[in-house]
């Protein structure tokens, strides 16, 4: 709800000190006293049999108080729990691996770049074993009090438990049954670059680090946590020299600042008619780390409710990954933007999956070689026949599908958590049981209950919710499509304007079909949104897998020639 973002908050996730702590814990206080009244205010009204469909709408959205309903004591315990996770997450450190004595490593930015430039297999798994010590091994306890008392706040809230309370926002009886669909539909794909990078990954640490037909060890993919591949693009491009949408050589040698990444992420959307940021965006955001203070470094967007104060806080890179998030931070101020004159209680994303694709669906356009080219960080002469097609498309998917089963586990394992099915006598074995089984992936180090590797990703710290993301890589390409046609750069039918080659930049038709969703904000049920940009009233991903059809082609043929068997063998691992 649009008045969580406050100054406390921001203060603590910006310079994280005891006193800022217990600062934002008296805000969320006075914050939970008013909501309790407005609460009891909403549910006083036999609003049910109310027949004005907006009016009924607004109740029932508000008629929800979430962890607020807990008595002030159990909602301390929540808040501290939660803000203790966060801390521990945000401010852990490791030593390095080549200088031991060097014990200052931070995930942002030193862990990052470590995991995605080193190919070291040894070094890979020193930096991975540390990180998930220092963090997730440190808050099993608080995670365990958090989802007591979570449980206990959902049915206050007359809900089951927090899984369910949290997916109340899709306003769908099947959504379940519905990301299985999606899951199902993306997994035979899923499968194929698996084998492909697994072959590729051999060939380069050995047979006897990344068997043939096992998972393959989470430390070798570029990121912490496996779930975005494209960090390893150089180990497992098609046709190596040919081409590569990995601008970051470019972007240094032309003296790339954070500022110019935000200016010309924010040129993108002004050129589609859609709206600038006000001068508040600049003089309060912070879009580089901070020196001598500890913060949360993990990316966010702000909306302070007061129709003029909108915020990112990242510790920006100066790098092609970061240029994207950019693009997403910008995709979240946007919407904030468009729906800040509708009531407070409609100031949210049609559903939490539409506020993490706005500006994916923009960012799949800002890196087209096409427009690499416009803005000057690509040659012209760049090529862009078939074999830089493929090029292309993979380094696209090895962000884009390996995402799938990360985003998908992610919550699934938080689900059965919370609805009692996984006791936390069981927490890593069930997370490494579902990392096997959907992402074919295995801890690099035996793992036991003494760790609590979930905890080393930050949505699970910061008690996030995720499948949002994986509604949004779906979505995103049905916005994608639906404004490249409106733009008049894709037609389904015309093979010299492919889908991927998409590039929208500049075209006002586009921004007009977007902003207008997005001005609706939670005004109207998602599939009304979802039908004002694309005409479908569904999540589907046909859009997906017409963008990749030529790499899965491709895909399933060089599976084929390098014998490379599909799918792995599981450890056959057995929770209590
Ligand atoms: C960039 C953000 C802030 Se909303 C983020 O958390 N994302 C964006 C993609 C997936 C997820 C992640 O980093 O795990
Ligand atoms: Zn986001």
């Amino acid at each position: 709800m649009c008045y969580k973002s406050n100054i406390a908050e921001w203060q603590f996730a910006s310079d994280i000190t005891d006193e800022n702590e217990r600062l934002k814990l008296e805000q969320s206080l006075v914050a939970a006293r008013f909501e309790k009244e407005a609460w009891k205010n909403i549910t006083s009204f036999n609003w049910q049999p109310f027949t004005d469909p907006d009016l009924k709408r607004k109740f029932k959205l508000l008629s929800v108080l979430g962890p607020s309903a807990l008595p002030e004591d159990k909602l301390t315990q929540y808040r501290k729990s939660i803000d203790a996770m966060e801390k521990i997450y945000s401010t852990a450190k490791i030593c390095s691996f080549a200088n031991p004595g060097d014990c200052g490593m931070n995930l942002d930015p030193e862990i990052t770049e470590k995991m995605s430039k080193s190919r070291n297999f040894d070094e890979l798994k020193h930096v991975w074993q540390q990180w998930h010590e220092q963090s997730g091994g440190k808050m099993r306890h608080h995670y365990e009090k958090f989802v007591q008392l979570s449980n206990e706040a959902a049915q206050m809230n007359n809900f089951s438990d927090t899984g369910a309370y949290w997916l109340r926002n899709y306003e769908s009886d099947t959504f379940k049954e519905d990301i299985e669909g999606l899951w199902q539909t993306i997994k035979p794909f899923y499968l194929q670059l698996h084998a492909y990078v697994r072959a590729k990954l051999r060939a380069h640490y050995g047979e006897d680090k990344v068997p043939k037909d096992q998972p393959i060890p989470a430390h070798l993919l570029g990121n912490m946590w496996a779930q975005s591949w494209g960090n390893i693009d150089d180990l497992v491009t098609p046709y190596p020299g040919k081409s590569s949408i990995d601008v970051t050589p470019e972007m240094l040698k032309q003296g790339y600042t954070p500022k110019k990444m935000f200016e010309m992420s924010e040129e993108f959307f002004t050129s589609m008619g859609l709206l600038p940021t006000p001068p508040e965006f600049w003089s309060g955001s912070i879009i580089e780390k901070l020196v001598g203070k500890e913060m949360v470094c993990h990316a966010s967007a702000w909306d302070f409710c007061n129709g003029k104060d909108f915020r990112i806080k990242q510790c920006t890179k100066v790098n092609m990954e970061d240029f994207i998030v950019v693009h997403h931070e910008m995709g979240h101020i946007q919407y904030f933007l468009q729906y800040k004159n509708l009531p407070l209680v409609y100031r949210e994303g049609a559903n939490s999956g539409f506020h993490e694709a706005v500006g994916d669906s923009l960012a799949l356009s800002v890196q087209t070689t096409k427009h690499l080219k416009e803005i000057g960080l690509l040659d012209k002469s760049t090529p862009t026949d078939h074999e830089a097609t493929i090029n292309y498309l993979l380094a696209t998917a090895l962000d884009k599908i390996a995402f799938f089963p990360f985003a998908y586990i992610m919550d699934k394992w938080r689900w059965d958590v919370f609805d009692g099915s996984v006791t936390s006598a069981d927490y890593n074995c069930h997370w490494w049981k579902l990392r096997e089984e959907y992402q074919g992936i295995r801890s690099p180090v035996t793992r036991s209950e003494v760790d609590f590797d979930p905890g080393a990703k930050y949505h699970i710290a910061a008690n996030v919710e995720y499948i949002r993301y994986f509604v949004s890589f779906v979505i995103q390409f049905q916005f994608y499509k639906s404004l490249c046609v409106t733009a008049g750069q894709y037609d389904p039918h015309n093979p010299s304007q492919p889908l991927h080659e998409c590039d929208f930049y500049r075209n006002k038709e586009a921004g007009a079909k977007l902003g207008a969703m997005l001005a609706m904000g939670s005004s109207r049920p998602w599939p009304e949104a979802m039908r004002a940009v694309t005409g479908q009233d569904r999540m589907d991903a046909n859009a997906f897998r017409e963008y990749f059809k030529p790499l899965e082609v491709w895909l399933i043929a060089k599976n084929k020639e390098l014998g490379e068997p599909v799918g792995w063998n599981s450890g056959g691992l057995n929770c209590q």
